[in-house]
């Protein structure tokens, strides 16, 4: 048994006590959270609410204001280089080597981590395959459109097989066939005693494919555990709603109406 105000090293990713502050706007408030290993795991909350902003600290890419984070044991900020070499992260539109061809910049990724030249060369080919970049050759990154863009990104978290994956938002923009590609490949990847942690604003995704819920609002956590316990019997959607509760009135702008003259 744990005591709750520190780490858990059970846990795949432990947060402890987590506050971000920018100049006098806070945007995380005391987060604590424990992401069980082998779970796939959702993180939901309104534009603004502090997702991202969680998720970079908990990966070692912004310093906390307050506050501890482990991955599998291993604290991230006192012990960075093993943490990292555990986390394949998928950041949220962050700068990237983009005046590299996909393929360079995956390799590039999977040398940084210190894999073997050979060994890079099989995993890119068979990510590129696998997320339908193939056909892109010398294209530059920064000649991707959105949804390549994305999926390239996340060829970079995996190419070093990490333990614990952290996607921001992995879905957006990418069409219905490569989405479909790679659930089946983080539910493969959950199923052999890997961690998925991803933010989404697609309730019917998380519903369907996460075993775990966080809902995050105003920098703290509203609800979180296993699907059920946080939707409560009702659809995720509604529970959602209710837990944030800010559905605004005043839909209706009265001067945004098509001129009929
Ligand atoms: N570098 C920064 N400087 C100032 N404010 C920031 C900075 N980064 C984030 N914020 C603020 O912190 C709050 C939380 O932002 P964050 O990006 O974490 O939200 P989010 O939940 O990921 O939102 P979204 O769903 O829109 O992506 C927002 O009000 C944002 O403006």
């Amino acid at each position: 048994m744990h005591n709750t105000t520190d780490l858990n090293p059970q846990a795949a990713l432990s947060m402890r006590n987590l506050v971000r502050v920018f100049g006098d706007f806070v945007a995380c408030r005391d987060i604590s959270l424990d992401i069980p290993r082998g779970s796939f795991y959702g993180i939901v909350g309104p534009n603004g609410a502090g997702k991202t902003t969680m998720l970079s600290m908990a990966t070692g890419m912004l310093q906390p204001t307050a506050g501890q984070v482990s991955v599998l044991g291993v604290n991230v900020w006192q012990d960075s280089e093993k943490a990292k070499a555990l986390l394949g992260v998928l950041p949220d539109g962050v700068f990237t080597f983009d005046r590299l061809s996909g393929p360079d910049l995956v390799t590039y990724t999977g040398l940084l981590h210190g894999l073997p030249a050979n060994l890079v060369r099989e995993r890119t080919a068979d990510l590129l395959n696998a997320l339908g970049l193939e056909d892109a050759g010398d294209k530059l990154v920064l000649d991707y459109s959105a949804g390549m863009r994305k999926k390239i990104l996340l060829a970079c978290a995996l190419v070093h097989s990490p333990s614990v994956l952290v996607l921001d938002e992995p879905f957006e923009s990418v069409d219905p066939i490569s989405a479909a590609t790679i659930k089946e490949m983080l539910h493969s990847f959950c199923q052999k005693g890997g961690t998925v942690i991803l933010s989404s604003h697609v309730m019917d995704t998380v519903q369907k494919i996460c075993t775990h819920v966080a809902v995050i609002d105003h920098g703290v956590v509203k609800a979180a555990g296993t699907l059920s316990e946080v939707a409560q019997g009702q659809d995720l959607d509604t529970r959602f709603e209710e837990l944030v509760g800010r559905h605004r009135e005043g839909g209706d702008i009265a001067w945004l109406a098509p001129s009929l003259d």
